[in-house]
């Protein structure tokens, strides 16, 4: 094999996201089955020893497109020449807990990484952000980052998108692959907008074949937007394969584009789009081309969406106002 790897920074490699997600990196679903990489792994000083476990599965599974796996605790060393960085880390949410709760003990997190990427990422670097606060915790990162276009800081609201895609699926009985153009809208937490106003179901639209205004506000709206907790609760531990999946998902779709007559979800800083004030890391239908995204334009916003993308944009103003008060932005 004759390609330049790719370096991909993990954080958080030792975690349950981590030992779900590393395993496809290696196998070549993060970025296509002729591209092969290196691991990065970045793991805090106590967690250094598993992280070695994991890399010697790595090894035992003879992945022929892995090309290498450097283990550390300094973000400057794994950070070093990354062309794609997955913030994992973090101290995930436990039962009972908030995410306002979250903000200061995953900030601090956030902004030296930020920084480690700004001073040794490569400069094609792409940022996909999963701990949580997500939306926050990029937006921590990239104030950190000056030196890094901001677009390439992103947060992950496609988990999100594809339990919105299963619920409705499970309502119209047509398979996901018959649906299209579903919109996750801004923040990752119960306060996210599931919007099916402008999805196709089977070629239909999504609103007019369900035609079920309570089922979309009592049941399919809380379901997708409460899912992470009801995963909490029932597992006792936040969601690990399904964000994993959602990770590969995300970077897949950034770097090798949207199917035509289809855009996924991401968290990206707004440019103003929508009414969602420019900078905010906040979750916008995209159409992704030759690796950049773009924000879907010209949708209508009824008053049933704008009220409920309001109040998520309103807390990430919010959480921004937080970290900002903190220093850490
Ligand atoms: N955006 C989403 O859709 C989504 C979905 C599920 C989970 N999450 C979030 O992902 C995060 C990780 O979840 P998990 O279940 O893997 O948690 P986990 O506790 O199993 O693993 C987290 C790992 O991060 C490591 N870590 C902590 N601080 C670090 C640092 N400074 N540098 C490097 N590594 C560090 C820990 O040692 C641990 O191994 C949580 O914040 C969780 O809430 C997000
Ligand atoms: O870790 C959490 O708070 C939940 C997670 O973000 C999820 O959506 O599953």
């Amino acid at each position: 094999m004759t390609r330049t790897p790719v370096n991909v920074t993990v954080t958080g490699a030792a975690g349950q996201i981590g030992y779900a997600l590393l395993f496809r990196i290696a196998s070549g679903h993060l970025l296509g089955p002729d591209v092969p990489v290196k691991l990065r792994l970045l793991e805090i000083t106590p967690a250094l020893g598993a992280a070695e476990g994991t890399a010697m599965e790595l090894d035992d599974c003879a992945f022929p497109l892995l090309q290498g796996i450097d283990i550390s605790d300094d973000p400057n060393v794994a950070f070093d020449g990354a062309n794609v960085a997955l913030l994992v880390g973090a101290r995930p949410r436990t039962k009972g807990m908030e995410r306002g709760d979250l903000l200061e003990a995953n900030g601090g997190i956030f902004k030296p990484q930020g920084k480690a990427i700004n001073d040794h990422a490569a400069d094609d670097i792409k940022v996909l952000v999963v701990g949580n606060p997500a939306n926050t915790n990029a937006l921590i990162a990239q104030a950190a980052a000056p030196d890094v276009p901001a677009e390439r800081f992103t947060a992950m609201t496609r988990l999100d998108h594809n339990r919105a895609l299963s619920q409705l699926s499970k309502k119209t009985g047509v398979p996901v692959s018959e649906i299209k153009k579903l919109t996750i809208w801004g923040n990752h937490s119960a306060t996210q907008y599931p919007d099916i106003f402008h999805a196709e179901v089977a070629g239909k639209n999504a609103a007019e074949a369900v035609n079920d205004e309570k089922w979309l506000a009592e049941d399919f709206i809380p379901t997708v937007a409460k899912r992470g907790a009801a995963i909490i609760e029932a597992r006792g531990a936040s969601s690990a394969a399904s964000a994993a999946n959602a990770a590969i998902d995300h970077v897949y779709t950034w770097t090798n584009g949207t199917a035509a007559g289809d855009w996924v979800s991401m968290g990206i800083p707004s440019d103003g789009s929508y009414g969602v004030p420019e900078g905010l890391i906040s979750s916008f239908p995209v159409t992704v081309t030759d690796g950049a995204y773009e924000i879907v334009q010209g949708l209508e916003i009824n008053e049933f969406s704008r009220t409920r993308i309001d109040a998520s944009v309103k807390e990430l103003a919010e959480e921004r106002d937080a970290v900002r008060a903190l220093g850490l932005i």
